[in-house]
Formats: structure tokens, C-alpha cells, sequence
């Protein structure tokens, strides 16, 4: 053992050796970003500026009352600041005016038939907004409001941010559900609802990688137009199925380059016992080993559990026994 976690904590690309690298993902490949100029609706989108307008006055607030030196305790930061439960806070986020401008460019880039590479491979429809030319004002955003109340809330990870993943998440009744059981490939993960109208999709969210209650349900967030939500990259969480209408989000994956040089999670020094079976919410089809001792394989889901890997062993929890991955009839 001995290896970093990264390789198969993110859900992002294929295994080990395939899992991305901000470099490899969104700088290199300019080639969406060049053809889709011409279909540009909203220009103002592809500056390295906020406009005011777009901005909740509420975030501003907060971002006010985090650069003054509040703690942080939720409260003493400002009201419009809420934890939703250790770790996981919310907030309100962009205006009107923002989401329409945005949603109408997303619609934009679709009807252009410019292909994009999809966020994740659980993920059909997303599109990386950085390829697409985003990049500079995402990181204003970044810069500007989401780091300095991330650095108030998660003081370690948020120390400083240095680069960005950035994508859209998009769910329908008869395209993607949801999104199993993973954590993000990120230091401070930002997460904005944009619409549209749905009943269903919620965020459930269970513990942090390698934590004995990793695999512990620990609370279920519902998306609210214009709200964001922030936690770290390595709390375990996952989309739950859409019942009707659409959702799109606007994920930012914020990366602290210092930080995860030093502190990411090895899996022969940090990883602690889990401390009992999982819930079953919590399971991950893709990642856990014994999904198949507590659920049926999704319907659905196209096969690909190879690179399941949780509990690592060792860390397995009392009575852990391994089901053959090959079983799709198993209890509950
Ligand atoms: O759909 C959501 O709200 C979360 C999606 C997500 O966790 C991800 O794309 O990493
Ligand atoms: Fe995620």
C-alpha cells in the first residue's frame, strides 16, 4: 500500500492512472473554447469580472463579515450564513439576472453541437465550463467571494487557492438521475443550484474519507435556486435520484496545491477502521466492495465496479464479509 488516495477518491475518469490533473483536464485542450467564440450570447460571462448585479447581496455581506475576522461560527459570521450540519454550509448566492445570462450560454453551447468533454465519467451531460472559456471569470468568482469565506470555515484547505476544476451538473427525469456515492477531486468543493424547476435531488452527505464514520449519513441538503452550498472535497456525498423537472449546478472544485502536496490522505497512515456497517445511503456502487451485501446493483448503471476499493483492507468494520462483485441479486 503506501499510495495517495488520489488515483480512486475522486470518481473522475477511469482508474488510478486516469484520474486527471487540472493541467491535463481544462488548460490544455482549448479547442471547445476557440470554436464556441463565435457563439458566444452573454460576453460579459468570458471577462475575469463579477459584475455587482450578479452577486446575492447576502454573499456579499458574508464575504464583508469573513474579511473583518469573524470565527467560524456560522452565526458570528452573519446571519445569511447557514451550517447545515458540521462542515456543510449554505448560502444565498447569484441573482436572477446571473442565472438566466448563464443558463441561457449553457443553452448556447448545446445548441452549437460543439462537443465537450463530460465533467466525470458518471456524468452524461455536464459540460466543463473552464473549456469553454470560463476559466477567467470563475476564477474572479473564486478569488473574489468564495475563498475568503472558505478560508474562514475550512482555515487548512482554503489557505490559499490556486486553480479550479469547474463544471455543470445536469439531471432529468430521462437522462442522468443522480450521481452515486463519491468524494470530489478538490480541496473546498463550491456548489451553486441554477435551476431549473425539480422535485427530487437532493445532496446526501455521510462522513469524511477515511474517518471511522465515513460511510454515516449525516445529513440531506435540497437544493434552492441561486444557493451555494460549500464543503470539503473529502466528505463523502452524493446526488439522489431526480424525481421530475431538471437541476443544473455549477460545481467549482477548488484546489490548494500546497495543502495536498502535503496533507493528502495515504491510505497506510490515515485511513482509521470503519466503526460499523455502512448506511445504506451512503453506499457507492462504484467504489464500494461490499455494495452488493446491502443493495442491488442499480438499474441503470452500466457496469463498473472494477475499481472499487472502500473499505480498504484492514480498515474493514466488524463483520465485513466480501460479496462477489459478479452478484446483482443481492438483499434490500
Ligand atoms: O449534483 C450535485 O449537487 C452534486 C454533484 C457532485 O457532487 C459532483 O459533481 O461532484
Ligand atoms: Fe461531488
Amino acid at each position: 500500500m503506501g499510495q495517495g488516495l488520489s488515483g480512486f477518491l475522486s470518481y473522475f475518469g477511469g482508474g488510478v492512472s486516469q484520474a486527471p490533473s487540472l493541467d491535463e483536464d481544462d488548460k490544455d485542450i482549448p479547442e471547445a473554447s476557440r470554436r464556441y467564440k463565435t457563439f458566444r450570447k452573454h460576453p460579459e460571462l468570458f471577462d475575469s469580472r463579477i459584475l455587482d448585479s450578479w452577486v446575492a447581496p447576502e454573499l456579499v455581506e458574508i464575504v464583508q463579515a469573513c474579511k473583518a475576522g469573524f470565527n467560524c461560527e456560522p452565526r458570528e459570521i452573519c446571519p445569511h450564513l447557514r451550517e447545515e450540519v458540521a462542515g456543510v454550509y449554505s448560502f444565498p448566492c447569484f441573482t436572477k439576472e446571473f442565472i438566466s445570462c448563464f443558463n441561457e450560454e449553457i443553452a448556447s453551447f448545446y445548441a452549437s453541437g460543439i462537443p465537450a468533454r463530460r465533467p466525470n465519467s458518471m456524468n452524461n451531460y455536464g459540460v466543463i465550463v473552464n473549456e469553454i472559456g470560463m476559466r477567467p471569470m470563475i476564477t474572479e468568482f473564486q478569488q473574489k467571494y468564495i475563498w475568503p469565506v472558505a478560508k474562514v470555515l475550512f482555515p487548512k484547505q482554503a489557505s490559499q487557492f490556486d486553480d479550479h476544476h469547474s463544471f455543470i451538473v445536469r439531471y432529468t427525469a430521462s437522462e442522468d438521475l443522480g450521481l452515486d456515492m463519491h468524494t470530489d477531486d478538490s480541496d473546498v468543493t463550491f456548489n451553486v443550484c441554477l435551476g431549473h424547476e425539480f422535485t427530487g435531488a437532493t445532496l446526501t452527505f455521510c462522513g469524511y474519507m477515511g474517518a471511522p464514520d465515513h460511510r454515516k449519513a449525516s445529513h440531506v441538503y435540497a437544493h434552492e435556486v441561486g444557493r451555494a452550498v460549500l464543503h470539503l472535497g473529502s466528505r463523502r456525498h452524493g446526488a439522489d435520484d431526480i424525481a421530475s423537472g431538471t437541476r443544473m449546478n455549477l460545481i467549482v472544485w477548488s484546489h490548494n496545491k500546497a495543502w495536498r502536496r502535503v496533507h493528502r490522505l495515504r491510505l497506510s497512515d490515515d485511513y482509521e477502521k470503519e466503526e460499523g456497517p455502512p448506511d445504506p445511503v451512503c453506499l457507492s456502487y462504484t467504489h464500494d466492495r461490499d455494495y452488493l451485501a446491502y443493495k442491488k446493483k442499480p438499474v441503470g448503471r452500466a457496469a463498473g465496479r472494477n475499481r472499487a476499493w472502500c473499505p480498504p483492507p484492514g480498515m474493514e468494520y466488524e463483520g465485513f464479509g466480501d460479496k462477489d462483485d459478479d452478484k446483482d441479486d443481492a438483499i434490500l
